[in-house]
């Protein structure tokens, strides 16, 4: 596995061959035989569905489009083989790069006794600069190398590493957004706890301020507001982050009703009395902060009320569905279908590492298996299809990090944000001919596209992504 840095000088590209990706929550398109034409900004200038796979045919159509300055040996064309597929890269709404180190490591725990026994010391230790940038690199490289393009990562309280990660995901040419966590009441250790509300917020600020210095346009990172969740922050610390948010229009990114003993917390810590919030409810501490809007991301919703998954809806919140760490610290089953009935807005979280594994397509996957075990509860149109799970990852995160306009599928005015699929072809001999021996899916040739994608989402890794592209540049390639 080899990941390469972004380039400089990007030039046109052309691509060609299938390209898959959603139209809406059940719908995924497929465009056989098509063309994308790609500017030196990594903007999509045209598609073309006509081209029959002719490179010569895309070109004669689609270079005028590059306008003005363009010549054709200058034009880098990348052809899909056979059976391969361009998708649109994954988004992950919500993963702890500080934590990617404990992946698969939290025995029986569940949250409260989780974060202390695995989660805040490993936090704290990357204050040491070496750590920071050792863990922080290789979560970048490992997330791009299963397709993710785009993340919303939670880094640490500590300012330095939090903004070496910044660095790192614009090094590498990862999308991404940046929090530093706000944490300052007693449910972390003395030693990791912000020293009061102030001094969160001016933390918070350094960081913020540090990232509009290397991304000033913000084209590839981006800041997000983070109090890492209702228990960790005080009243006067959820004011003034609140206060923030109003100031800079920043997203936001918390966690929100995952464990029960969490929600029972949430309700002594923030009596109605001292919030003047509408109910106690935990949806409705958010809300009584400011800290509950349209660029709001809540991670997990698990035990939502009617009345606050009602208020989600209406403030525009969206929602991080994260199966992976529900399941694996047992915090409970989030009923997706009920929430985007609802109008919520829902994207999928690796939610590294209460989730063990940093690949959203595994996420898909358990989003499809979490849904039935909801449906096996009692409500049958719980279960999620291969196209909607496809959505989550895709178009909904996009939705979810607020870069809808610019990322999540294959229209003229997008960014290229994209992964190359290469699945095993099993040949006549019955040894896998695409160069994929290690790989663990097998085509055998007869399945329909629909039923090959299928076999991505419940069999495939990231041995089946051989490149992946963010706004137009190669940064991982599988060799
Ligand atoms: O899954 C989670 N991971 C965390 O790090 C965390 N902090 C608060 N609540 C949390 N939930």
């Amino acid at each position: 596995m080899a990941t390469t840095t972004a380039q400089n000088n990007l030039k046109n590209q052309l691509f060609v061959g299938s390209f898959i990706h959603s139209k809406k929550l059940n719908q995924l398109e497929y465009l056989h035989g098509a063309s994308v034409c790609v500017d030196k900004n990594g903007k999509i200038v045209a598609v073309d569905t006509q081209c029959a796979g002719d490179v010569k045919k895309a070109a004669a159509t689609l270079y005028p489009t590059l306008g003005e300055g363009w010549s054709e040996g200058e034009v880098v064309v990348q052809v899909a083989k056979e059976g391969q597929f361009f998708f649109p890269g994954f988004i992950d709404t919500h993963i702890h790069a500080s934590q990617y180190p404990n992946v698969g490591i939290f025995g029986s725990s569940t949250l409260l006794d989780w974060l202390n026994t695995y989660t805040f010391p490993l936090e704290a230790s990357l204050a040491e600069p070496a750590k920071a940038r050792k863990v922080y690199t290789r979560v970048v490289r490992k997330t791009l190398s299963h397709g993710t393009t785009c993340a919303a990562y939670y880094a640490t309280k500590d300012v330095a590493s939090t903004n070496l990660l910044a660095d790192l995901c614009l090094a590498a040419g990862q999308r991404a957004l940046v929090g530093r966590v706000c944490m300052d009441t007693p449910l972390s250790p003395e030693y990791y706890r912000d020293e009061s509300p102030a001094q969160s917020i001016a933390a918070t600020r350094a960081s913020i301020a540090h990232i509009a210095r290397i991304d000033p346009a913000m084209a590839l990172v981006r800041p997000v507001i983070t109090p890492r969740f209702a228990p960790s922050c005080s009243i006067p610390l959820m004011q003034a982050l609140g206060a923030l948010a109003a100031e800079t229009d920043l997203p936001i990114q918390t966690h929100i009703s995952e464990n029960k003993n969490e929600i029972a917390l949430v309700r002594e810590l923030f009596p109605v009395a001292a919030t003047g919030a509408a109910d106690d409810s935990y949806t409705a501490v958010y809300d009584a902060f400011g800290l509950l809007s349209s660029r709001t991301i809540l991670a997990h919703a698990v035990h939502l009320s009617e009345a606050e998954a009602d208020l989600i809806a209406l403030r525009g919140a969206k929602v991080s569905h994260c199966p992976c760490s529900n399941s694996a610290i047992t915090s409970g089953a989030a009923r997706v279908r009920w929430l985007l009935d609802k109008g919520v807005c829902c994207g999928l979280g690796t939610d590294v590492s209460g989730g063990y594994s940093p690949s959203v397509l595994e996420a898909a996957r358990l989003a499809a298996l979490v849904s039935r075990h909801v449906a096996m509860g009692g409500d049958e149109a719980a279960k999620l299809t291969v196209e909607e799970v496809l959505f989550l990852a895709t178009r909904g995160g996009a939705e979810v990090v607020g870069l809808e306009d610019k990322v999540g599928g294959f229209e003229v005015g997008k960014e290229w944000d994209a992964q190359l699929i290469g699945l095993g072809s099993v040949g006549e001999d019955g040894a896998v001919e695409d160069g994929d021996e290690d790989g663990n899916v097998d085509v055998f040739g007869w399945e329909s596209w629909e039923e090959r994608v299928a076999k991505w989402v419940y069999n495939g890794d990231d041995r089946n992504t051989r490149k992946v592209w963010v706004r137009g540049r190669l940064v991982h390639e599988r060799k």
